[in-house]
């Protein structure tokens, strides 16, 4: 549901006077269920405490799809994450497009940047619900599944560095599922520079401000494998 909608549900669940009893940001409850103490909402561009966020998921049980009003995207004013893995990678803000991971020293073509295990969530859990959440931005259609046995609708949520990647028409990063060992692996496939961020291919999307001249990598999909020369 886009944004504006759930604001609006909570607008409309205020008035009706039950919106704490299962807002996101509400920390506890008394005995007869209703909250303690109501918590301040966060404003769009704020940045939400890993209080919040550590409660958030102890209490997701308790919460609406509704509810999910997380915007990573545009919450995103947060220093950078150093030394993430053995190249260094760092996570970086940028304006445009949220979060992404930037290079902090050159890394050689055909380096394995990144090693991600993955959250399976079956297909029947997506079409539940799942893509109509923030997560459907972050998933991946995990088309050769564990067994190998072909396109089966299953998607999978990158852990560590791999949800982190934003798109290009020009990446500079391959990857590879592996359902023999539930992971998706990252490899550079160019030169990559001191500062550059790295990207992948998420296929044939476009994002406001994506240079539309840019011409596309050659790109291939075969078996899992996602291979882009530049
Ligand atoms: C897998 S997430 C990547 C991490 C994300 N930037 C973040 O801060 O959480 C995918 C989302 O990043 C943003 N994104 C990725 N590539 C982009 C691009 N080339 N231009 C603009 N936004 C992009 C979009 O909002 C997309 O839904």
């Amino acid at each position: 549901m886009p944004l504006k909608e759930k604001r609006k549900k909570w607008s409309r669940d205020e008035e009706l006077g039950n919106s704490t009893q299962q807002s996101w940001m509400t920390v506890s409850v008394n005995s007869d269920n209703r909250p303690e103490k109501e918590k301040e909402k966060p404003s769009r561009g704020t940045t939400v405490p890993r209080y919040y966020i550590s409660v958030f998921f102890g209490c997701c049980g308790f919460l609406r799809k509704d509810d999910l009003l997380i915007d990573s995207v545009e919450s995103v004013n947060i220093p950078p994450i150093l030394n993430l893995n053995p190249f260094q990678l760092e996570i970086r803000s940028s304006p445009t497009k949220g979060r992404g991971v930037y290079a902090t020293r050159e890394i050689p073509r055909g380096s394995l940047v990144e090693t991600s295990p993955v959250l399976l969530i079956p297909k029947d859990q997506y079409i539940r619900g799942v893509n109509e959440s923030e997560l459907r931005n972050y998933v991946f259609s995990w088309n050769w599944g564990p067994g190998g046995k072909g396109k089966n609708g299953d998607m999978v949520l990158a852990l560590g560095l791999g949800s982190m990647f934003n798109h290009s028409r020009r990446p500079n990063v391959s990857y590879k599922l592996r359902p023999e060992n539930l992971t998706i692996e990252y490899t550079t496939s160019s030169v990559i520079r001191t500062g550059e961020e790295l990207c992948i291919y998420y296929g044939n999307v476009r994002f406001e401000g994506d240079d539309e001249q840019a011409e596309e990598s050659d790109w291939t999909e075969s078996g899992g494998d996602y291979n882009c020369s530049v």
